[in-house]
C-alpha cells in the first residue's frame, strides 16, 4: 500500500526531474562554489546554554493543509532570529508544504544565522541546489533513503561544507543515523507514513542518543509545556513550524519556547 511518504516523494522526483530538464546540475554545481560559505550549524547547536530553536517557515502541511499564508518570509524570518531561534528551517518542498527555492532566498538575504533546507532530499542534484542557494544545513530523512545513498549524500553535505540533520522515528531508523555517522539527529513525532503525532517518539528515542551527537525533537510543539517535556529527555533543539507560523507575534513566541527550554538570551535578543 502506498503511504503519504510514498505519494510526496513521487511528487518530489516530478518536480526534480522538471528542475534538471531546466537547469543542468553543472550549473547548479558552479552557482554551489561561488556562494558565500556556509555558516556552522553544528557549532551552532552545540553551544552551551539551554535548549536551541530551529523555528520553520512552513506555509502547508499534508495534515493541515494550509497553515499560513506567510506574505514576506524574509519578515518572519526575521521575527524568529530577533526572538532568538538559533536556526531557520525552510520548507522548499511545493506540493504539500506549498514552499519553494525562492523562500530558501529570501530567508538566506534576510538574516545571519544558519537556514536548514528542508525538503525530501532524495538525490545529489538537491544538495547542490541548497548549497547554491545558500544553505547551511539540510534535511535527510532515514524513511525515504536507504542506507547507502543516506552515507551517500551525508558524505556530500559535509563535502560542501555543510551539516545534515538526519531524522529517524523509530528505532531502526535511529540506528541507521548513527551508524551513517550524523552528528546532529532529529527525532520526528510526526510518523511520515501516517501523518500522526506521538511526542513519545521524540522522549522515548532522544535519551539513547550518544553525548556527542546533537539531538533535535521535531514536531508537535504546541507550546512550553512540549519544549519542557523534550528538554527533559535531552533534546538540545527544538524544530517548531505549525505553532509559530499561526500564532499571532512570532518573536514573543519564539522567546517563551526558549525560557521554557532554559535560553538565557542575550540583551540584543532580549530586547
Ligand atoms: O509543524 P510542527 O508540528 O511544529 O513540525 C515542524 C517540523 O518538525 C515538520 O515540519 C517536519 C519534521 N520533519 C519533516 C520532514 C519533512 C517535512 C516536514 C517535516
Amino acid at each position: 500500500m502506498s503511504t503519504v511518504l510514498d505519494q510526496i516523494l513521487a511528487g518530489v522526483r516530478d518536480d526534480l526531474a522538471t528542475r534538471e530538464a531546466a537547469l543542468p546540475l553543472s550549473r547548479v554545481q558552479a552557482a554551489a562554489h561561488a556562494a558565500p560559505a556556509p555558516r556552522d550549524a553544528f557549532a551552532t547547536l552545540s553551544a552551551p546554554g539551554g535548549v536551541h530553536l530551529i523555528a520553520e517557515v512552513k506555509r502547508a502541511s499534508p495534515s493541515k493543509g494550509a497553515l499560513a499564508p506567510i506574505p514576506d518570509p524574509a519578515t518572519l524570518a526575521r521575527d524568529y532570529a530577533a526572538g532568538g531561534a538559533s536556526v531557520i528551517s525552510v520548507l522548499t518542498e511545493r506540493r504539500r508544504f506549498g514552499g519553494s527555492l525562492a523562500d530558501l532566498d529570501a530567508v538566506r538575504a534576510a538574516v545571519d544565522v544558519p537556514v536548514l533546507r528542508k525538503d525530501f532530499v532524495v538525490e545529489p542534484y538537491q544538495v547542490w541546489e541548497a548549497r547554491a542557494h545558500g544553505a547551511d544545513l539540510v534535511l535527510l530523512m532515514a524513511s525515504a533513503l536507504e542506507q547507502s545513498p543516506l552515507v551517500d549524500l551525508l558524505g556530500l553535505v559535509e563535502s560542501l561544507g555543510m551539516h545534515a540533520l538526519v531524522e529517524a522515528h523509530d528505532e531502526e531508523e535511529l540506528a541507521r543515523c548513527l551508524q551513517a555517522g550524523a552528528r546532529i539527529v532529529g527525532v520526528n513525532a510526526r510518523n511520515l507514513k501516517t501523518l500522526e503525532v506521538d511526542p513519545r517518539t521524540v522522549t522515548g528515542l532522544l535519551p539513547s542518543l550518544p553525548a556527542e551527537v546533537v539531538g533535535v525533537a521535531e514536531s508537535g510543539v504546541s507550546g512550553p509545556d512540549s519544549v519542557r517535556d523534550y528538554v527533559s529527555a535531552g533534546a538540545r533543539a527544538v524544530l517548531v513550524g505549525e505553532a509559530l507560523v499561526t500564532g499571532t507575534d512570532p518573536r514573543t513566541a519564539v522567546r517563551e519556547l526558549l525560557a521554557a527550554g532554559g535560553r538565557q538570551l542575550d540583551v540584543e535578543e532580549a530586547r
